[in-house]
This record gives C-alpha cells, structure tokens and sequence, in this order.
C-alpha cells in the first residue's frame, strides 16, 4: 500500500490554543512530560481492561510499559506505550480537535487570554489560567516541541496511524502498514533556552527529575535506557534499563507515608487537573465492604462544573486494577467536583456501569463517601477558614442542590452552607451565625429569593424587615429557589419567604396595642379593598393591608406554596408550562397614594380614572419586585398620561 498523506486543518479553536501554547510563557514547561506520560498510563489501563473483557482481541499484555528513549544528537524525545493506542479517526478526533464540550466558552476564554498575551499583561497567569482551566494535555508538548510526530495502532487493527504537525495550523495523517501496538510520541526539540524554562529534556537527569516529581505513582514502569560508568580501571559505560518510578499505589499508603507534593501530582493525574487540591482525603474501610479511596477537593470549579455531560472525577479500581473513570455512582450528582479515586476489595473485575448502580457494596461506599466529604468540609470552615471560603465559591451552587437531592444529609449541608444576608454588604453567612443573630422572640429564618441581590434588597417586601433590624437571608441563585421551596428547617427554624405569606412581625405586646387600630383601619379601608380586589379581579386573588411596608404603596405576595416569579421564569425558561397564579395584593395604609385612592373613592365614586390607578399600583409592585408587565406597552401609556396631567 502506497502511504497517503493527507493534510487537514486544525478547528479554529485549536489553532489558538497551541498558537497561545508556542507562544506561552509560562513557566512550568516540564508538565509536558508529565502529560505525555498521563495519557500512556491511561492507554495501559484501558488496554489491560479492554483485554480483560474481549477475550477475542488478541493481545500480549504481559509487559505493559511506558518507555522514554532521549536522542541527544538529532534532538528528540520520544515517549512509548503499548496501550490501547488510537484509530485513525480518534486521532482526528481525540489529536485533531478539541473534543470536548463548552467550546463556546473555550473560544471566549480563549480570547480572553490572547488579549491578555498580546497586552503583555498577566500572561504567565492567563495561559497557566488556561491550562487549569481546560487541561489541554498533549498540546502541551508545543511548549517544548517545534514538530510532534505520532504513530499508534489500536489493539486489534492492523493499519497504523501518522500524525505530525508544527503546531502551525495544519497537521499531516498517514495511514501505515505497520507499526507497534500501542502509541509513541517524538517531540523535535525546541533549541535549549534556559531563560524560557527551556531546558535540555535530552538529559538523562532532567529526564528522572521529572517522571519522579510528576509521575513517580503512575502504576506502569516507566523505563529509561540509563548509562552509568562500569567498574574497574577504564571500564566502558555500561548501558542499562531502569524503572524511573516507585509505582506505588498512593491510596494503599498512610497519609504520614506521602508527601504533599507527591499528592498533589497525583490528583493532577486523577483530576487532569492543573491546580492544586484544597484538601486531601484518604479513607480507609475494613470490615463488610472493604475499600481504599484517596478523595480530594479542588481549588477551582472546572468550567463544564454546570453542563449536562460535565464529567465527575472519582474513578474505580479493584485491587488495584483500574476499572473506569468518571464513575458517577460513588457519589451524588452534588458532589460531583471532588476527584479521586476508590480502590474495592470485593467487586469484579468485569463490573459495568450498569452493574454497579444495582450494586449494594458501591451504594454503601457512596454513603460513607458524601459523608466523610461533608464532614471534611465541615472542619474546614472552623480548622481554615479561608479554604472553606475558596470551596463555597468554586462549588458551593454544586454543594447546595444536594439540599434538594439528599434529604438524609440535608441537615448536615444546611450546616456547611453560606449565603448572602441583609447582616453584611459583602460576603455571607452560614445558618448558624445567622441563629446566633437572631432577635428574641423571633422564630423563623427570613429569606428572599430573586435574581440578584440589588434586586431583592431593593423589593418592598424587605421594608418593614429592614425598618426592624430583622436579617433576611438573600438568595439569588437559580437553585436556591428549588431547595428552599422544600421548606427544611434548620436547628428547629423553619425557612420563612418574606414574599409569602402573612408576616408576623409584632411581638406579643405590639400585636395588643395595635389590635384595636388594626381593626378601625381595616374598617376605614374595607370598601377601597373590595373596589381594588373586584378591579384587578384578573391579575389578584386579593387585595389586603400590609404590615410588611413601610416606604412603597403596594406590594405583591404569594401564598406559602406559590411559585415566586423568579422560579415561574424559570420553568418558564425550560419550557415547562406554568400554571397562571394569582398573588396578593398588598396595600401600604399610611401612603398618601393608597390614603389618597381611598378618599378619592369616598369623594368621586364615579370617577374612571381611578381604575387606572389601580392598575397603575399594580403594575408598580410587580415591577418593584422585578416582576415583568403583562402588558408594558399599556402600562407606560397609562403612565404617561398620568404625568402629562400633573406637569
Ligand atoms: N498515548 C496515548 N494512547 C492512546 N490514546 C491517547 C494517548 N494520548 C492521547 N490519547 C487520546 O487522546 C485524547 C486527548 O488527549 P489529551 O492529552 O489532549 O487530553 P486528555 O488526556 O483527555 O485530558 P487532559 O487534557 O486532562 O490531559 C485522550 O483522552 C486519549 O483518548
């Protein structure tokens, strides 16, 4: 067969990235080692898998290894596997493009970057952002590299795969007749420039630094052919193949064993991660179920933290064979950030996904795992404080739709929440403090839901909580809205929407004294609330006086089970029908709008333009709790008019 190269065209997005990567200054170049041989070792373990499962594919899996051969002269370094290797399509697809979700984002983060590059400002932080942010593995090796040459087999295919490219905007492929199962890597040196973190990756030394500061875990040998000087007068140099890491299993290992940097390179493995982990969380369970798991929690929220295929990070192995990654079953959708991996003793090697979410043994281990996550979190907020802290924003909205999702814990994750609150301008809250600040006699735990926190301290209904000294819980993003609507308690406090429902502010002796006027008023107002309430008959199921305003006329409010109008968005945004509910109108009796309706009412009973008053009263509560106008258009008009008679 005559060998066809064919030239493509990098994805728009790609060719950014490895021009941003060419270009980059930042300055830990060495990780591409690191990366290459990240991917080998997970090539080992699918083929071992893959080989374990398809007795048909025909196979030697008796010396999986990763080797590293360095040409001085002709200034390559090259990295080998005999994994599971690629078909020429998933080298299109897996080399070629950037096959993975949120290219969108990618794409803007992208230029984000680029700007900052050609800025000259940030650059080392905005490319090592980058890199954290979507781990772009072998394109690293353009930091180091000015060609990269790829040739692989898949196990089982006879034909083999070419793959070259400059990092420029094209690549070669070439199918082969043959080559070695598995994949092997040569990077065509960049010249050395140690001002660049360029160093000579030639050297048998920078060679063995590396693999034992990144990779010293990786279960597969990594080998290295190595001179050393042979003994005896003019003994010639003896040449000879050492295993450059440990391979040792850092679950299998205590906590005291371990470095932190050795963990560290290890969730960069597991995590394909970048950053650094906030914690680290080894377990250890003996007894009916026995298993190993080595857990850790980011520092940063990766950027697919919220789509629907985002990937979970825990991967499963048994006895120390590697299974799958991304198993989804060893802890809930909430905890989804947390990486690592669960070692157990007792399931079978040939578990499948569908198997293992039947399984009792992975049910019971995903139980002790969320709650040994949520109990580490929750020493966090008192042992450091400021990790905590870094954990609530990267994946606190992750953390809080467990509220929702695992009643068992609920408790506990109300316990390790924060929240925005009327007590502070900045920064928030947890529950218990809240608690602690709460004014005697007061019983329930006030919150507003909404779109923004301007939005909900600027609605009515805060007022009269404000006027009071009353903290209200501020709570804006979009799943506080399904959890809260679960009414939970905390420490015995119900959740208490001040949007919602009659409020009862007054303490016993206020209530007295304010009866006797409370029912006079009531009185005085009686025949303006039936006009208003028979009026706006089509948008209010009533029409009341309020005790929770103190500045605004009027304001809107639920019943203790309607939807609030954020969360009818919502649904209404999913395409979800909504069913049309009425709210309560309720009316500020000491404002001279609502004094003056009434008199109006009283004096000129006739008069059309009071209607229109009322409409207008309306239309000001809904657009004051953020609300959206049936009719805008209408209402504007109204308005106008209005003004264009008092100018
Ligand atoms: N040595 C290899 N053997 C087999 N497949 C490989 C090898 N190297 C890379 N691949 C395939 O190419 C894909 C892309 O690799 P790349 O390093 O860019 O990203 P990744 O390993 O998936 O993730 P990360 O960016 O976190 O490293 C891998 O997921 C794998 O499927």
């Amino acid at each position: 067969m005559t060998a066809k190269i064919e030239q493509l065209e990098f994805q728009a997005e790609t060719r950014q990235l490895l021009d941003l990567m060419i270009h980059s200054v930042y300055s830990n170049k060495d990780t591409f080692l690191r990366e290459l041989v990240s991917n080998s070792s997970d090539a080992l373990d699918k083929l071992r898998l893959e080989s374990y499962r398809d007795k048909d594919l025909d196979v030697d899996t008796s010396d999986l290894h990763i080797e590293i051969e360095a040409d001085k002269e002709a200034r390559t370094l090259t990295v080998r596997d005999n994994g599971i290797g690629m078909s020429r399509d998933e080298v299109v697809e897996l080399i070629g493009t950037l096959a993975r979700s949120g290219t969108g984002e990618l794409r803007r983060t992208l230029a984000e970057a680029k700007d900052a590059v050609d800025s000259g400002v940030k650059d080392a932080a905005a490319s090592g952002e980058l890199i954290g942010q979507f781990g772009i593995g072998f394109y690293a090796t353009f930091m180091v590299a000015d060609k990269v040459t790829l040739t692989t087999r898949r196990a089982g295919e006879t034909s083999a795969t070419r793959w070259e490219s400059g990092g420029d905007g094209t690549y070669t492929i070439e199918t082969l007749d043959e080559a070695p199962q598995g994949t092997s890597v040569t990077l065509h040196l960049k010249p050395e420039d140690s001002d660049d973190h360029l160093f000579d990756y030639t050297s048998e030394w920078k060679i063995k630094e590396i693999v034992t500061k990144y990779s010293d875990f990786i279960s597969w040998p990594i080998r290295m052919e190595t001179e050393r000087p042979g003994s005896g007068e003019d003994a010639e140099i003896v040449r000879e193949t050492t295993t450059l890491n440990s391979m040792k299993a850092l679950w299998t290992r205590s906590r005291d064993e371990v470095s932190d940097e050795e963990y560290r390179e290890f969730y960069r493995h597991v995590a394909h991660a970048w950053d650094d982990p906030l914690e680290i969380i080894p377990m250890k369970a003996e007894g009916t179920f026995e298993y190993q798991a080595l857990l850790f929690l980011p520092s940063h929220a990766p950027h697919d933290l919220f789509m629907r295929d985002g990937k979970t990070g825990i991967s499963l192995y048994v006895r120390r064979v590697f299974i799958m990654d991304d198993c989804d079953d060893l802890v809930p959708p909430y905890l989804r950030f947390v990486k690592g991996v669960v070692d157990a003793q007792d399931l079978s090697l040939n578990v499948s996904r569908e198997i293992l979410q039947q399984d009792r043994q992975i049910r019971a281990i995903r139980r002790r795992l969320t709650k040994k996550v949520l109990s580490t979190i929750k020493d966090l907020m008192s042992s450091s404080p400021d990790k905590y802290r870094t954990l609530w924003t990267q994946f606190g909205r992750a953390i809080k739709e467990g509220l929702l999702s695992d009643t068992d814990n609920r408790e506990t994750i109300l316990g390790i929440s924060s929240f925005e609150s009327t007590h502070s301008d900045e920064g928030v809250t947890t529950l218990a403090e809240y608690v602690e600040r709460m004014k005697d006699g007061q019983e329930q735990i006030f919150y507003m839901t909404g779109e923004s926190r301007r939005q909900i301290e600027s609605s009515p209904h805060m007022e009269a909580f404000r006027a009071r000294g009353l903290e209200v819980l501020l709570l804006s993003d979009p799943v506080d809205e399904m959890w809260v609507g679960a009414a939970p308690e905390f420490d015995g406090k119900r959740f208490q929407s001040i949007a919602k429902g009659e409020v009862d502010l007054e303490s016993e002796e206020e209530k007295k004294a304010a009866e006797s006027e409370r029912e006079e008023r009531e009185k005085d107002f009686e025949p303006l609330l039936a006009w208003m309430q028979e009026t706006l008959d089509e948008y209010v199921q009533k029409v009341r006086l309020s005790s929770r305003l103190t500045e605004s006329p009027a304001c809107i409010v639920g019943d203790d089970f309607s939807m609030s109008p954020a969360l009818e968005r919502m649904y209404r945004a999913s395409g979800q029908p909504v069913p049309v509910t009425k709210r309560i109108l309720e009316l500020n009796p000491d404002h001279p709008l609502v004094t003056g309706l009434r008199a109006a009412r009283e004096e000129r009973p006739d008069e059309s333009a009071q209607a229109e008053t009322a409409q207008l009263l309306y239309g000001m509560a809904l657009l004051a709790e953020g609300g959206e106008l049936t009719d805008p258009a209408a209402f504007t008009k109204m308005l106008a008019d209005r003004l264009a008679r008092t100018v």
